[in-house]
């Protein structure tokens, strides 16, 4: 994988490789043609610039995927300037370093960039209006890629769980046994995302030769349908068998440091025309991910 004038194989870095997206990303984006380099925080910092150019001096990428990211919604209430130099500044100067290397940059972002004030599927150039700490991070990560590297594809995502890190499905299974009743929010209404699919676009993109032109941008993508943190819930308990009694409550019953939106689907046209793909609804990808973890 040293510099060399041939390029018979794609190159791909992919940063924050023990998440959710990156463990999905070693699972269905390996195959011939192809090498991928997984680094985390521990081997690749992507808030330590001298890092990450000495990477790109010693290896050629083809494309990075920036899956690295601060996720913890609540706690960047507090720790503000982290989230920031995480989702926004280490963004910006990976999207320099790519740029300068002739690399594609894929970064990913959230529907937390939306208030969620309408009732309609928000669409890629809707006005954002980020609630949160974490949101704003988020889109000040979306701007700053897109203005130092155009050609990026920024994939907006929302509600991701897998078998895999903490995430919302692993939560509810957990309160499920523990506790006989449980309240959840069904007053906001969003879209929940399979990591696993959300790798197959990515495999989909790698696949993606320079010359068909996709042009950079932002491109939403999520599982199809629509659903309140309580129908997802309610789903999980469904699926995996687990009795519990499960109340919808409203946002006011929950309060939590971070501002959630009370509506963040987003339309997935332009990624599915672009990118021809077809998408599952929810329900089928959230009943396979609860297989997966009852078999494990
Ligand atoms: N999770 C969700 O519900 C959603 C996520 N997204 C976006 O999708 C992307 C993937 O999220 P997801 O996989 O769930 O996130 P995870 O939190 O599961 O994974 C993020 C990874 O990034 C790593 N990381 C954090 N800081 C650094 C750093 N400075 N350098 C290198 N690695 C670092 C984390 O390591 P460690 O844990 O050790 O700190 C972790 O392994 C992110 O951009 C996120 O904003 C969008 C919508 C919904
Ligand atoms: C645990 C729990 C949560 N909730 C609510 C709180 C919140 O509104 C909602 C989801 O809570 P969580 O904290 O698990 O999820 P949260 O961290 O808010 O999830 C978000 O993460 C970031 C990274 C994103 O980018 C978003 O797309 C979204 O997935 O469920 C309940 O109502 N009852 C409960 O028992």
């Amino acid at each position: 994988m040293k510099k060399s004038a041939l390029k018979p194989v794609k190159n791909i870095l992919v940063t924050g490789a023990h998440g959710q997206l990156g463990e999905e990303i070693k699972r269905h984006c390996q195959k011939e043609g192809r090498v991928l380099v997984f680094t985390d925080h521990t081997d690749l910092d992507i808030t330590d610039v001298r890092a990450i150019n000495s990477f790109f001096e010693k290896y050629t990428f083809d494309c990075c995927i920036n899956a690295a990211a601060y996720t913890a919604v609540d706690k960047a209430e507090e720790d503000v300037e982290k989230a920031f130099l995480v989702n926004a500044k280490a963004p910006e100067a990976l999207a320099g370093i790519c740029k300068e290397y002739d690399c594609q940059l894929i970064h990913i972002s959230t529907d937390f960039v939306f208030d969620g004030k309408t009732s309609v599927p928000y669409q890629e150039e809707d006005a954002t209006a980020p609630l949160s700490v974490y949101g704003k991070s988020k889109r000040e990560g979306e701007q700053a890629v897109m203005a130092t590297h155009p050609g990026a594809w920024i994939f907006r995502t929302s509600w991701l769980y897998s078998t895999q890190g903490s995430n919302f499905v692993k939560t509810m299974l957990r309160l499920g046994k523990e506790k006989e009743q449980l309240g959840v929010i069904a007053d906001q209404i969003g879209t929940p995302t399979y990591a696993k699919d959300l790798a197959l676009l990515l495999d989909r993109a790698l696949d993606i030769s320079k010359e068909e032109g996709v042009p950079g941008g932002v491109y939403h993508f999520s599982n199809e349908g629509v659903a309140s943190w309580y129908d997802f819930a309610h789903a999980i308990f469904e699926y995996s068998g687990t009795k519990v009694q499960l109340l919808p409550i409203n946002t006011l019953q929950y309060p939590t440091p971070a501002t959630r939106p009370n509506y963040s689907v987003m339309d997935k046209t332009k990624v599915k025309e672009t990118f021809r793909i077809s998408i599952r609804h929810w329900r089928e990808a959230l009943n396979e991910c609860i297989n997966q973890l009852l078999k494990s």
